[in-house]
């Protein structure tokens, strides 16, 4: 390998995911097999993309305060990408960094700019980058030091106020560890736990629910208990949903928004794969992932199958169901955490269009349900026009619904101390419980 192959490899890969839309993961796995790095190459390149790109408001920033004309796309990479290493990798040492930027900037470019990379890089290692304390604006001042859109700050600043705002926008910056979900029906939480500590795993029982397991040392991917469909992979918040939706064997159940399946094959794992659970997606592709993931959890009580869920009422009697979740389609706020490119792609205008689906998706399956049966609503999105507003709207509008009066009661304790717990449902923030961001609720069908 070339000295500074791996940091012009990783230019290359900023180009294409920053300014063509290319996907960051997909991408970067390709690249690494067919360069063939070893892990620690493996480890730094990936370090430096997904880091640059998940900085990428703060360092552009900077650049700004370096540099006032424009830069060949490349050029700018190359330097937001060394900004980086030397503002947040303390094991970089900057000579290093500025010595590979400059010889790359000689490949790639002409003196001109190889010098400008120089002067630049040696600007900073100067005088050091500037300093977002002296920011006056507190939106401002979180969406430069956490580099999340503004538009996105101040929304959350008005929905939640400047200290919760801030410590989502910072922990969004940090990898949540993964958790996954026990198969109830092929082991225990206790068994499965043992297990995975004598193969080394470091582990922790998640406190809000009593099927998951955080998995904080160990890659699960390669255990035998994965492999064996003894746990799957899926964060603690999503398997509350699951828990909530209260379903008991024998039952009929639907879930509307089902793929790819998470939940589903939580529900009928508590229904002990008695009963009926009807699982539908807008995609067929995505309906038949849901198919296959039952097939192989051999829950065969699943069936699923492509369809609107605002047309449900067009293939089903009102009042089929014992419960539902409606796990709807949201802007994903609440999952930003190791999607480093994700927060930059989002509107204020997709907030907006999805907050409205989401109460139609509601109005249309509530007929569905029996009376007496149970509605969970369900986000994986942190904003309130899509979550308590959408609630709100739809208790004013179907007087027969109220919020179950048990909701509360039966959240897992930890859970029950929750700042974002209110008589319109629970929002739960990524830095609550070093999750997802999460929202639900769960309605009751009073006639
Ligand atoms: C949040 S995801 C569901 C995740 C899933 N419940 C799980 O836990 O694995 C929302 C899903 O809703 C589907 N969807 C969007 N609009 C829909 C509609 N009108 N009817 C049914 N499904 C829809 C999307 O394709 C997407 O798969």
């Amino acid at each position: 390998m070339k000295k500074y192959e791996l940091r012009d490899t990783a230019v290359t890969l900023l180009s294409r995911i920053g300014d063509q839309g290319g996907y960051s993961h997909l991408l970067l796995d390709k690249t690494i097999q067919t360069k063939g790095f070893d892990s620690r190459d493996t480890a730094l390149l990936t370090e430096i993309v997904y880091g640059t790109l998940s900085y990428k408001l703060t360092l552009e920033y900077f650049l700004r305060q370096f540099v006032n004309k424009k830069l060949e796309n490349w050029a700018r990479w190359l330097l937001l990408s060394a900004f980086y290493q030397m503002y947040v990798l303390d094991r970089v040492p900057d000579h290093a960094v500025i010595h590979e930027s400059v010889e790359i900037a000689k490949q790639r470019g002409h003196k001109g700019i190889a010098s400008l990379v120089n002067a630049v890089l040696r600007n900073v290692q100067r005088k050091g980058f500037p300093n977002l304390d002296n920011i006056q604006d507190p939106a401002e001042r979180i969406s430069l030091e956490t580099s999340h859109p503004k538009w996105l700050v101040e929304r959350w600043i008005s929905h939640y106020g400047e200290t919760t705002a801030r410590e989502m926008c910072a922990v969004n910056q940090v990898e949540k560890p993964i958790s996954v979900r026990v198969q109830p029906m092929l082991t225990t939480r206790e068994t499965a736990m043992e297990e995975l500590t004598s193969q080394g795993f470091t582990v922790r029982a998640s406190a809000i629910n009593p099927q998951g397991i955080i998995i904080e040392k160990g890659n699960i991917l390669k255990s035998d208990l994965f492999l064996s469909n003894q746990v799957t992979i899926q964060d603690q918040t999503s398997m509350l949903a699951g828990q909530m939706v209260d379903a008991a064997p024998g039952m009929t159940v639907l879930d509307a928004c089902s793929a790819p399946g998470g939940k589903t094959t939580h529900i009928a794992e508590t229904m002990k794969n008695e009963g009926k659970l009807l699982a539908y997606d807008l995609h067929a592709k995505k309906a038949k992932q849901v198919s296959q993931k039952a097939e192989k959890l051999k829950l065969t009580i699943i069936e699923a199958n492509q369809a609107d869920a605002r047309n449900l009422q067009e293939t089903h009697a009102p009042e089929t169901f014992d419960r539902i979740l409606l796990d709807a389609p949201c802007s994903g706020l609440g999952v930003l955490r190791g999607k480093p490119d994700i927060k930059y792609h989002k509107s204020e205008q997709d907030v907006l269009s999805l907050a409205s689906i989401q109460a139609e998706l509601m109005h249309d399956v509530a007929p569905l349900l029996k009376v007496g049966g149970k509605l969970v609503y369900s986000t994986c999105t942190v904003d309130k026009a899509e979550n308590e507003q959408v609630v709100q709207t739809f208790l004013a509008e179907h007087p027969d619904f109220e919020v179950d009066p048990d909701f509360q009661q039966e959240l897992p304790k930890a859970v029950q101390d929750a700042p974002g717990l209110s008589s319109n449902g629970l929002q739960i923030f990524p830095q609550d419980f070093d999750t997802d961001g999460f929202f639900l609720v769960r309605l009751v069908r009073k006639a």
